[in-house]
């Protein structure tokens, strides 16, 4: 065993242990410091990550097994700063928000200090004030933001108060993030986000957190900020303009990760003047197309700002990654932009204690892959009770939920589905957004009673039902960086019919985990006849499996598959330090700090 670099035994039993090893019941630890109680840890070299496990400590040639739950091994590990628009539970209208709510906890699992900034779009209740106040320039205003925030899931949740968030989404629902209907933005959304940059700049820096156990006062200078969409992409902007000029925040770090191009902040021209950013940032977001929307011709691109000013550049999925730089058209016009910088893609995690079948508050039958046989058909049957179809557990049923919106294909689906409704089959369809697409659904009963039904609503119990109860979940997605939905299927047993795009090519194996139908034409305006002919073959060949010896084989190797973050979280650590922000080291492996907050949940 290596001996280890300096640690520390802060208090408790053993003394001093300078300059051993450790190995601990989670593997073998280079351990920088040891610490034993609740003693607030003094900085020792600068060490301060600390975590929970029994250790057996090798001092020389003598062992000792240290038992106390509440001995911690320390490494120095990462200050991460994540910022979003979105931040699930407390706001999600999709991914976004889902990823803001799960990877930062498995960050802090390994040992790293993590905070989340989000704008304070309702009266959390589990979130107070800090009395902190701060001033900010917004366009050609000075506006005051407050910080709210609360500590989970070892996380600093911290939340960015000012009446442009509140006002606008308090009392409505979380879809009225970006604007009033889907479709529409608030017209001072380039503020809005513009404030919210600054305030997380501003947060590690002023707000002295001390919720934690193990770490307390400002994370200080020395972080790796993690922008998440344009809505962030001012951020590595004024990091370099407002802040490192002033020789403050000189080895933070930018990491920007697109979780989807198809929305990229653009602007007309003129609108450069709202962002306070002297003129040397213009070429950043300089950007021509051949739209008319906002404006006609030169514009103002935020996403294309941020991938050119960010540290790192990454994704949600590797195959994402490689699609974004294929060509204009699946890299939306920045394809060229991403091949300078160059892109990694990361496959997301989901949310394991949400998606439990063994735990799963909204389902009366709990199973796990040696009851799923049994269990799947009384859900199955609960289900179409719920939705009104005729209840016969022996009909295989197709399940959807998606926003809709034509990234998603639901417009492809309603044209297949009289191509294979004629099969002995039920399909059920959940899912908000274009009014268009909604009214889609609700046809669907109208056409097909016995067979189909589309609720267009918001629904997660029954998200949770269809996705515990069908057979298929069918994603046919004209593009898709990572897609949860089928991550969240997997471990129910439910089989992917996937559309051959973005993560749902690193996700779904065919013929082992699922079937896919190959990649859909991604011209948003049309529904290519080709797609609806590859759903329609591909439902068909997915049926003819169903009930056989290898659709039972499929169940199982989605079921044994390990989806949680704790990968993509490794992945994640190994990125960021590559950043070099002084001071970082790696975490250890850890399992996570409390069990999941669902005081607010969003429902848009
Ligand atoms: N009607 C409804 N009722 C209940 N729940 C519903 C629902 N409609 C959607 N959901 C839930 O919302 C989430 C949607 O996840 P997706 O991966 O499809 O995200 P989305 O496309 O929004 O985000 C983007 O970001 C994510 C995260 O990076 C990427 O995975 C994705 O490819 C990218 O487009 C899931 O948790 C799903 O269960
Ligand atoms: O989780 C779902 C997606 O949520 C975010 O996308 C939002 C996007 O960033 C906003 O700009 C807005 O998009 C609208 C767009 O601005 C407008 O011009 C028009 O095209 O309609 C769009 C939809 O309303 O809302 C999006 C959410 O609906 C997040 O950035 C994405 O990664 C997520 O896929």
């Amino acid at each position: 065993m290596a001996a280890a670099t300096a640690w520390n035994c802060v208090s408790g039993t053993s003394g001093s242990y300078n300059g051993v090893a450790i190995s601990t019941n989670r593997g073998e630890v280079k351990a920088t410091a040891l610490r034993v109680g609740r003693t607030q840890m003094a900085v020792h070299e600068g060490l301060r990550v600390v975590y929970r496990c029994n250790a057996r400590v090798i001092r020389g040639n003598r062992i000792q097994n240290v038992k106390s739950r509440k001995l911690i091994v320390c490494r120095l590990g990462m200050n991460l700063v994540f910022v979003a628009a979105e931040c699930g539970p407390w706001s999600k209208t999709g991914g976004l928000g889902d990823v803001l709510g799960g990877l930062p906890p498995a960050m802090a699992a390994n040992g790293h200090r993590v905070m989340t900034i989000a704008p304070r779009y309702d009266q959390y209740k589990d979130a107070w004030d800090t009395e902190v106040e701060i001033e900010l320039k917004a366009g050609d205003k000075t506006e005051k933001v407050r910080f709210f925030h609360c500590y989970k899931r070892g996380v600093d949740r911290v939340f960015v108060d000012h009446p442009m968030f509140l006002e606008k989404v308090w009392g409505k629902t979380a879809s009225k993030i970006y604007g009033p209907v889907a479709g529409t933005d608030y017209q001072d959304n380039q503020i809005r986000f513009s404030l919210l940059c600054q305030a997380a700049l501003e947060a590690p820096r002023v707000l002295n957190l001390n919720s934690s156990e193990y770490f307390s006062g400002p994370y200080g200078e020395d972080v790796v900020f993690i922008a998440n969409d344009w809505h962030t992409a001012l951020l590595p902007c004024y990091l370099k303009n407002m802040y490192q000029t002033r020789g403050l925040y000189m080895s933070a770090k930018v990491a920007f990760c697109i979780h989807n191009i198809a929305y990229q902040g653009r602007f007309a021209f003129a609108d450069f003047e709202l962002l306070s950013l002297p003129d040397e940032f213009k070429s950043s977001f300089d950007f021509m197309d051949g739209y008319e929307k906002p404006v006609k011709g030169r514009k103002i691109n935020w996403m294309k700002a941020g991938i050119l000013e960010s540290d790192k550049i990454l994704t949600v999925s590797p195959y994402y990654a490689e699609e974004l730089v294929s060509g204009p058209d699946k890299g939306v016009e920045l394809d060229n932009i991403i091949r300078k910088t160059s892109i990694l893609g990361i496959v997301n995690g989901m949310d394991v204690q949400e998606w439990n079948p063994m735990t799963d508050k909204f389902t009366s039958v709990k199973f796990d892959s040696t009851t799923v046989m049994s269990a799947k058909p009384l859900i199955k049957e609960a289900l179409q009770a719920e939705v009104g179809l005729p209840v016969d557990k022996s009909i295989p049923v197709i399940g959807f939920i998606g926003r809709l919106e034509e990234q998603k294909g639901s417009d492809i689906l309603a044209a297949a589905i009289p191509e294979f409704i004629g099969e002995d089959v039920q399909i059920i369809v959940l899912g908000t957004g274009k009014k268009a697409m909604e009214k889609q659904l609700d046809e669907l009963e109208i056409q097909y009673p016995l067979k189909a039904r589309g609720v267009a609503k918001f629904n997660v119990k029954l998200a949770h039902m269809i996705i515990a109860g069908a057979d298929f979940i069918i994603v046919p997605s004209r593009f898709e960086p990572c897609g949860l939905i089928q991550l969240q299927a997997m471990p129910y047993g439910c089989v992917p019919i996937v559309a051959s795009t973005g993560g749902l090519v690193d996700t779904v194996k065919e013929g082992y985990t699922g079937f896919q139908m190959g990649a859909f034409n991604v011209e948003c305006e049309t529904v290519d006849p080709a797609d609806v002919t590859a759903i329609a073959t591909t439902v068909t060949r997915a049926l003819a499996v169903y009930g056989t010896p290898a659709f039972s084989e499929m169940i199982q190797n989605c079921m044994a598959q390990e989806l949680s973050w704790k990968k993509p979280a490794k992945k994640w650590e190994e990125v960021l330090l590559s950043l070099g922000v002084e001071g970082s080291e790696p975490g250890i492996e850890g399992e996570e700090i409390a069990p999941l907050a669902k005081e607010n949940v969003a429902t848009p």
